[in-house]
């Protein structure tokens, strides 16, 4: 429904709008309806802040959107980029109506509600017991690849709206504050959060999630990345059987990997800790490869790329359905990867604990193989080797080929120290769960094959070439 030039409804304006956004997770297909749901107003003068929920109607299901938007009369330049349109028919909503994350006066309203603990309309603010909040920060994006949008304010907290949104209590927050109780140091302190007033019966929906921002971490992801491309620049070495000798490269990451295996393994103990952990009948291992074979029937219709791996990754399935064995299950991270991990000063702090966003909300909740969670870390590992290399089309045959089997033993070195990390603190070994293992990573491999296609398949490359190392 892309706005005309004589229909600006900011229903109109807003359809248009949406698919470009990199939170949206719609973008399979057109948007066939779309609605306002509830419209809320967080702030009035000029400028007015509005939250909206959205209806947003798609292939025959309904999914729920949150947005922010701001409006004055008179827009600043500063605030032209972000504009989303002024609408001839705004639905109580008139003037420049723009994405209110980018409007640093407008963000703070949500900071001084928390401290409030203010509820308006269907939205209640909320601060963490015994929290004090300042409120005279301003808030600005993050630029980050996220399914989400998050806030920084000042150097002090961060805030996270959840965009599509699912009933009841976030995942994210429930198991932040579930950790916090089990005084696991490896996540960072709730705050605060906001959440929607529920229906009868029903648990309030989360809205968004205040927590400490840890202010001199470093993402995982940037620095395996930097490690990586140390590992690839360095200039080869003739004569040596191996390539490289590991630990020669600088910025070697072996040590944090290592460290960072630790670190999963403790958070595991805790989530057993909060949320229990049962043992799942031997012939429970079926479901879970049927719901791994289904997957993969839905991305081999949906990503051709993917097909001549088909066969080799099912050949995982049918290995570990082989081995019906009792499994212990418990609540896991859901979606783990570099991006997801934090360096401090003190260790390694990890966030997120929402689930893959494409999952509906009772498959984030369900107990799962920890060594799931491994897998996922395993497989970013190889996006990590391969990142600098797998998208260049351009390079000659002989270089890439060359670039690509450092990428391996980068990946190689750094997977295998996160195994050790992760056995020696008292986690499941993978070394000795390999089947399981194996299928979790193809599993896994396949969800992100379809997660590029759908959302940057400018990075599809990476996981098929991974496929492609990993089925040899
Ligand atoms: N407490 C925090 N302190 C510092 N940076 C953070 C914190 N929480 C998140 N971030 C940064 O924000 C990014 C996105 O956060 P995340 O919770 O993964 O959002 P999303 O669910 O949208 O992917 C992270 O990769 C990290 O760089
Ligand atoms: O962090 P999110 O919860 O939004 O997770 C989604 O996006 C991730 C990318 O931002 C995606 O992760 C994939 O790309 C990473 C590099 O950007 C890589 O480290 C991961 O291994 C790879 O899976 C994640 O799968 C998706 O759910």
């Amino acid at each position: 429904m892309p706005p005309s030039d004589h229909d600006h409804s900011l229903v109109q304006l807003l359809a248009g709008w949406l698919p470009k956004q990199r939170w949206f997770g719609g973008k399979d297909g057109p948007i066939d309806d779309l609605t306002i749901d509830t419209a809320t107003q967080l702030r009035t003068g000029d400028p007015v802040l509005h939250h909206l929920i959205l209806d947003v109607h798609q292939n025959g299901t309904t999914d729920h959107y949150q947005l922010l938007l701001g409006t004055r009369q008179h827009l600043p330049d500063r605030l032209r980029p972000v504009e989303i349109g002024k609408p001839t028919v705004g639905h109580g909503i008139d003037g420049h109506v723009y994405d209110a994350v980018h409007d640093p006066e407008l963000a703070r309203t949500l900071l001084a509600a928390m401290a409030d603990e203010a509820t308006v309309g269907p939205l209640r603010f909320r601060r963490a017991p015994g929290a004090e909040l300042r409120t005279d920060l301003d808030g600005i994006p993050i630029s980050a690849e996220q399914s989400n949008t998050s806030l920084v304010f000042g150097d002090a907290y961060i805030c996270k709206l959840f965009r599509r949104l699912s009933p009841g209590v976030n995942p994210d927050l429930e198991v932040n504050l579930a950790l916090a109780r089990q005084g696991s140091p490896h996540v960072p302190a709730v705050h605060g959060w906001v959440e929607m007033e529920p229906g009868t019966g029903d648990e309030p929906v989360t809205l968004a999630l205040l927590s400490e921002f840890l202010r001199s971490a470093s993402d995982g992801w940037q620095l395996a990345l930097t490690s990586a491309r140390d590992w690839l620049a360095q200039p080869s070495q003739p004569g040596l059987a191996a390539d490289l000798v590991p630990g020669d490269a600088g910025g070697d990451f072996a040590a944090e990997a290592e460290r960072l295996g630790a670190a999963t393994a403790e958070v595991h103990r805790a989530l057993a800790a909060a949320f229990g952990e049962t043992r799942t009948r031997p012939e429970d291992v079926r479901d879970t490869v049927f719901a791994m074979n289904d997957q993969l029937d839905r991305v081999n219709a949906a990503v051709p790329e993917i097909r001549p791996h088909a066969h080799a990754i099912r050949g995982a399935f049918d290995a570990l359905a082989a081995r019906a064995e009792a499994l212990t299950v418990q609540r896991v991270h859901g979606d783990y990867h570099l991006g997801q991990v934090l360096r401090t000063d003190s260790g390694w702090t990890l966030l997120d604990f929402e689930g893959e966003p494409a999952r509906t909300p009772a498959e984030r909740r369900a107990p799962a193989h920890p060594l799931r969670d491994v897998a996922g870390m395993l497989r970013s590992f190889e996006y990590a080797a391969r990142f600098l290399i797998a998208r260049d089309a351009d390079l000659p045959p002989d270089t890439a080929e060359a670039l690509e089997l450092r990428a391996r033993a980068w990946a190689a070195r750094n997977r295998a120290a996160f195994r050790t990390g992760y056995a020696a603190a008292g986690g499941p070994d993978p070394d000795a769960n390999a089947a399981l293992l194996r299928a979790f990573e193809f599993d896994k491999a396949v969800y992100e094959v379809h997660y590029e296609a759908r959302n940057r398949p400018s990075w599809l490359p990476i996981p098929l070439r991974s496929l492609a190392h990993l089925a040899e």
